[in-house]
């Protein structure tokens, strides 16, 4: 028999396939099976136009053998099969793609779209077999050829005995080595595996025969080894199903067996596109934190799927991070994959498909808000700080589509708002949006620094997530309206302006006295127009608020950052009597006074007091 030469170019390739193109070797049974659907897609393609011939559907499988003993595993499918020359020309030429050739010689329906396109993924076989046989007989053909090759040196071609149409690759599966198990290959629940996670919506069943045990006829308690055929994939993709055929209950299975979360999704979303770049998408948002969606492990990205072969367990770029939370799949046959099927990094269509899951999701998110806002709330209390961090990110670049979707607590509807609702209910004269920061609802509720906002009816936003201050910044406005804290040095609420000017001109020394006394601690002592019952607080002058001081300095790796602080004091507090008293009479005690006064404010801020022993010590004496 004479022994053929791959073509001289086809060495090299077979080099580079085998050892470099696949990352992963077990990716060998995934280009195994789709030829063999591609198979039997031809011959389906050939009942399209031939009158005379029938697809009855039954006939057509693809099946799995495995040979333990003899290291011997076979993809055997009852497809097109190859004539001799088909062989040579298909198998013999490395990146000839028999299967593209078809795919241009006949239009195809929609949605059936043929796997192969590069004329490589048969060579994978040489990744983990290192003798691979092809018997074959192709349709309408009374001969059956036997190729076989061990690789680089070439392959032969004889005729053979073959009863049926079809294909039977056999491979002989390589020896352990050091570094790898090739036994893996041979395992029938590891093949299981790989025909799950890869092949899964393959449109005809793979089947495989199990080694199962049962209890013998009879017996309690003893049990015998018999063999069951077992088909493998799920075959019809839930995605490609009619949604109206689709119970909710059928998308909640599908998220459990595909492990997407132990929770019950909140909502699910089935995509039908088809536009300028088709595809079909199952999304899910989540009801539960995933255990480790704060950590630096989480990995975003959707499932993604080319003509129901699986191509990337998790497509990062599909999703933006604030959506980093959905889950899902995503299957397109209109993507440009490169030759190991990973996706083209900067693929054009896969953009466009982020686009439009990013315009899905947002959509559905506003949906829920407006019409079923008890979910929508349980929804936010689970991400709705990772729709804050997504505001505040790339620089605000996204504030625009996500700012409609923040809620925060509202200190007088004392439930979550959002700012188009605190907007909508804004006095005239209200120039702002004020908010007020602090660790709880509980905390923020017993600032002294929002009495007079609250005096004034107006309504505050509570902030009690890191993120949240440092998101509105990056907004700015919302609707044109501005946010200010409630701590900030100007209010702007005009009616306590006048008041509080005369109360600093006739009180100037003595504030002047206490900021020397306090010296670099503060940067200068003021009346207060916002405090009413209580006699201190601290405000802040500048950008950086007293809360982010405390985020960013609680960051490991920050630098230590200092909001400049203003000491506001109650001029209408009975303390104030007793300060004024205590700064025209007695020094000593003016100087106890303004220390426990001040810090007094940084314990209602949260912050820490340098020394608490001189603090309760300055209490006792006050009090003998
Ligand atoms: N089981 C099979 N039955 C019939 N023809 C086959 C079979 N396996 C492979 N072929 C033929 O051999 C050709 C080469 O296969 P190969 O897997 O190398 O490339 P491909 O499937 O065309 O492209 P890709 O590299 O994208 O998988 C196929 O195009 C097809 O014509």
């Amino acid at each position: 028999m004479e022994k053929k030469q791959f073509k001289a170019e086809s060495k090299r390739l077979l080099d580079i396939v085998v050892n470099s193109i696949y990352t992963n070797r077990e990716i060998f049974l995934r280009e195994l099976i789709s030829n063999a659907s591609d198979a039997i897609d031809k011959i389906y393609y050939k009942t399209l136009v031939d009158d005379s011939l029938v697809f009855e559907k039954d006939n057509y499988y693809i099946k799995v053998v495995l040979d333990k003993k003899n290291r011997v595993l076979k993809i055997i499918d009852t497809g097109i099969g190859m004539t001799k020359e088909e062989l040579d020309e298909n198998l013999g030429t490395i990146a000839k793609s028999g299967s593209l050739q078809f795919k241009k010689e006949n239009t195809l329906k929609d949605g059936y779209d043929i796997i192969g396109q590069f004329g490589v993924g048969f060579y994978s076989a040489f990744l983990v077999a290192d003798k691979v046989a092809v018997i074959t007989k192709a349709f309408g053909s009374d001969k059956a050829y036997k190729w076989e090759s061990q690789g680089v040196d070439g392959y032969t071609i004889e005729e053979c005995e073959k009863d049926s149409v079809g294909t039977e690759i056999i491979l002989n599966i390589k020896d352990n080595t050091e570094d790898e198990n090739f036994d893996d290959y041979l395992d029938e629940y590891r093949l299981r595996y790989i025909i799950k996670k890869y092949s899964d919506f393959i449109r005809y069943p793979i089947k495989m025969d199990m080694n199962r045990k049962r209890l013998k006829d009879g017996s309690e308690n003893e049990y015998e080894d018999y063999i069951e055929e077992e088909t493998i994939n799920s075959m019809v993709p839930i995605w490609r199903k009619n949604k109206n055929e689709l119970t909710d209950e059928d998308y909640n299975n599908f998220y459990f067996e595909k492990h997407y979360g132990f929770d019950k999704p909140i909502k699910h979303m089935h995509l039908s596109i088809d536009g300028a770049v088709r595809y079909n998408a199952i999304l899910y948002i989540p009801e539960k934190i995933p255990y480790d969606f704060y950590t630096k492990e989480y990995e975003k990205g959707l499932e993604l799927y080319s003509n129901g072969v699986l191509i990337m367990n998790k497509c990062g770029d599909l999703l933006p991070d604030y959506f980093g939370f959905v889950k899902g799949i995503v299957d397109s046959e209109d993507l440009s994959l490169n030759i190991s099927r990973e996706i083209l990094q900067h693929d054009r269509q896969l953009r466009f498909i982020a686009k439009n899951i990013k315009n899905k999701i947002k959509k559905e998110l506003e949906n829920m808000l407006k019409n079923e806002r008890d979910k929508y709330e349980i929804f936010y209390k689970s991400f709705g700080r990772q729709l804050k961090y997504g505001v505040y990110s790339d620089f605000g670049a996204n504030k625009e589509d996500l700012q409609d979707l923040l809620m925060f607590y509202s200190s007088k509807e004392k439930k979550m708002v959002t700012l188009d609702e605190y907007i909508s209910r804004m006095p005239q004269e209200q120039k702002y949006i004020y908010y007020a920061a602090g660790e709880s609802i509980e905390r923020i509720d017993k600032l002294p620094q929002t009495e007079i906002v609250s005096d004034k009816g107006y309504e505050i936003l509570y902030f009690t997530d890191d993120v949240d201050e440092f998101a509105i910044r990056m907004m700015m406005k919302y609707k044109d309206k501005e946010f200010k804290s409630v701590s900030s040095g100007d209010l702007g609420i005009e009616s306590e302006e006048k008041t509080q000017e005369s109360d600093e001109k006739e009180n100037k020394e003595l504030f002047e006295a206490m900021k020397d006394i306090l010296s670099e601690k503060v940067k200068y002592v003021k009346s207060s127009k916002r405090l009413k019952t209580h006699p201190v607080c601290l405000s802040n002058d500048g950008d950086l608020t007293i809360e982010m001081e405390k985020i960013l300095n609680s960051m490991p790796t920050g630098q230590k950052v200092e909001a400049d602080k203003i000491l506001e004091i109650n001029v209408n507090h009975d303390v104030f009597k007793s300060l004024k008293e205590a700064y025209e009479s007695d020094k000593d005690k003016f100087k106890l006074y303004t220390d426990i006064l001040y810090n007094q404010a940084l314990l209602i801020e949260g912050l820490t007091i340098s020394d608490p022993v001189e603090f309760t010590n300055n209490i006792c004496k006050i009090m003998k």
